[in-house]
C-alpha cells in the first residue's frame, strides 16, 4: 500500500509529465469528432433500435460523449474485454464482463476510444456476431495512421486520425492514468 506522502509524490511526477508532453489534438478538436462522428450515427442507425456497447475501460470517455448526440431509441450497455498481449496467447480476448443485453437479431455499435491494430474490435466484433448479432458497426474517437492493422477491419464511424505514437487522455491511459484528460497527448518523442 503506498502512503499519502508517495501517493502525492506520484500525483506530482504525473502533473511534471504532462508538462513535457505534446498535445496531438486539442479538446475543441475533439468535440468537434464526436458531434461529427453522432451526426453520422444518426443518419445511418435511426429507427434500427440499436444496442450500443461502450468498450470498456477506453471506451467509456468516447461513448460518455457520443452517446447524448444520439437522438433515436436505443439501448446502452457496456462489454470489457481486453487482449492478452502475451505471444503464447495471441489475440484472444480476455472477458471482464459481457454485454447483459441478448445480442441475437439486433445491430450492435461498438464504441470504442482507439483503434490502433485492432485486434480487440475484431475479436469483439467477432463475439458480437457468434452471440447472434445481425450487424455490428464500428464508431472510434481515434484511428491510429499506420499500416499494422488486422486485414478486414475498419471503422463504420472513424474517428480522427493520430500519429503512430503511444497517446492518451479522452479515455486512453498512461500507466492507468490521464483518462480524465480531454484532448490527445503523446509522451515527448524518444521517451
Ligand atoms: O486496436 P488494438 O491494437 O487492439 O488496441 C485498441 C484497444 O486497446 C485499448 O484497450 P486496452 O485493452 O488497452 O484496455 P483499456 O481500454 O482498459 O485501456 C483501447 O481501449 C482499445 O480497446
Ligand atoms: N492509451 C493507449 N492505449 C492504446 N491501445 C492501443 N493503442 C493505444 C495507445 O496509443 N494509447
Amino acid at each position: 500500500m503506498q502512503t499519502r506522502d508517495q501517493l502525492r509524490q506520484q500525483s506530482d511526477q504525473l502533473q511534471a509529465l504532462l508538462g513535457r508532453c505534446d498535445l496531438l489534438v486539442s479538446p475543441d478538436e475533439m468535440q468537434a469528432t464526436y458531434a461529427r462522428l453522432a451526426e453520422e450515427i444518426n443518419r445511418q442507425l435511426a429507427g434500427r433500435l440499436p444496442v450500443v456497447l461502450a468498450v470498456m475501460n477506453g471506451g467509456l470517455v468516447s461513448a460518455g460523449q457520443i452517446v447524448p448526440r444520439l437522438t433515436f431509441p436505443l439501448e446502452l450497455s457496456y462489454l470489457h474485454a481486453t487482449r492478452y498481449r502475451g505471444a503464447t496467447t495471441g489475440g484472444a480476448l480476455k472477458w471482464l464482463a459481457q454485454p447483459d443485453i441478448e445480442l441475437a437479431g439486433r445491430e450492435v455499435l461498438l464504441i470504442d476510444d482507439i483503434l490502433d491494430e485492432g485486434h480487440t474490435l475484431a475479436a469483439v466484433r467477432e463475439w458480437c456476431l457468434d452471440a447472434g448479432a445481425e450487424r455490428v458497426w464500428i464508431a472510434v474517437a481515434t484511428e491510429k495512421a499506420h499500416e499494422r492493422k488486422v486485414p478486414d477491419l475498419a471503422a463504420d464511424f472513424p474517428g480522427i486520425v493520430v500519429p503512430d505514437r503511444y497517446i492518451f487522455g479522452e479515455g486512453m491511459d498512461y500507466h492507468g492514468y490521464f483518462r480524465n484528460l480531454p484532448g490527445i497527448h503523446a509522451l515527448p518523442e524518444g521517451e
